[in-house]
């Protein structure tokens, strides 16, 4: 299996990402509509966020859990030995957000989210009607005004010294959204497990979009579209002394939304996010 990156504006690209969706729980895109130069500015501005300690006045609340979160308070991925190690901040356009990174975040959010949509047509149209048919409303309708679409900002500090052996930047996990929609980080290291379950490294070349399908598209779509297994690796030489700072967009159906017979986007949310231990 190889993932190569695809033309967003290319012949058959709707195809060509859907299928590699399928095979492989990821799509890699180039030449999309986000800017190069907005996603640079943000990876700077929220490096300046967390390298001050303003970012104590940010705490994440309970039970809405915007806001920063602490190394120390960190996500331990669902059967993973060691909590990751990282510190993220959780953007909702209703919640937490330092004044001077308001405007530039809300503008990414929103240019990312019409993209999201866009693919997420793309997913729908591409679907065998035997799936499509399990759709209770258009998959690109399901994210539509939701205020649940989560826009994380992590900051993998550079290792330590004394770090404990076996943990890493992010533990192997799925995502529990429809999709996520993740510009390529600053550092390499993110990896994909394959169907035969060797990790094969995603391509990171600054400027690529990264997709993949998390649990809820598996849901809707009766496990036709793959939530894949990934992880983040901790770097080794020079790497080891340079932060890592990535945006993934989680795409949230609206609570009241039908996933299956079985779910509603907030009974699947719950569920998970009970299991997980953090609700
Ligand atoms: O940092 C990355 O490249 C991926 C992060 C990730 O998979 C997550 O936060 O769910
Ligand atoms: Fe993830």
């Amino acid at each position: 299996m190889e993932l190569t990156a695809i033309d967003y504006n290319g012949p058959e690209a709707a195809e060509r990402f859907v299928e590699s969706l399928k095979q492989t729980g990821f799509g890699v895109l180039k030449n999309h509509p986000l800017s190069k130069n907005l996603v640079q500015d943000l990876y700077l501005q929220w490096q300046q966020f967390f390298d001050s300690t303003h970012k104590y006045d940010f705490e994440f609340t309970q039970p809405k859990q915007d806001g920063f979160f602490s190394t120390n308070k960190a996500e331990t991925a669902k059967g993973a030995q060691y909590q990751d190690l990282k510190e993220y901040f959780h953007y909702y356009p209703w919640g937490q957000c330092p004044e001077d990174l308001t405007q530039i975040t809300l503008d990414y959010y929103q240019k990312a989210n019409r993209l999201a949509q866009t693919l997420l047509t793309w997913v729908e149209a591409e679907s065998p009607n035997i799936v499509s048919k399990h759709y209770t409303q258009p998959l690109s309708s399901m994210i539509e005004n939701s205020e649940n679409t989560l826009l994380r900002i992590l900051h993998y500090p550079p290792l330590k010294k004394d770090q404990t052996i076996g943990a890493i930047r992010a533990a192997a996990h799925e995502d529990i959204n429809l999709l996520t929609v993740l510009p390529a980080a600053n550092e390499p290291g993110l990896q994909v497990k394959t169907l035969t379950g060797e990790w094969l490294d995603v391509p990171s070349d600054f400027g690529y979009i990264i997709i993949n399908t998390g649990d809820m598209l598996q849901e809707a779509s009766n496990g036709y579209f793959p939530s894949t297994t990934h992880r983040v690796i901790n770097p080794t030489g020079a790497g080891q002394t340079q932060s890592r700072i990535s945006m993934p967009l989680f795409l949230h159906a609206r609570p009241d939304v039908k996933l299956s017979d079985r779910y509603t986007a907030q009974s699947y949310l719950i569920e998970r996010l009970t299991e997980l231990g953090v609700l």
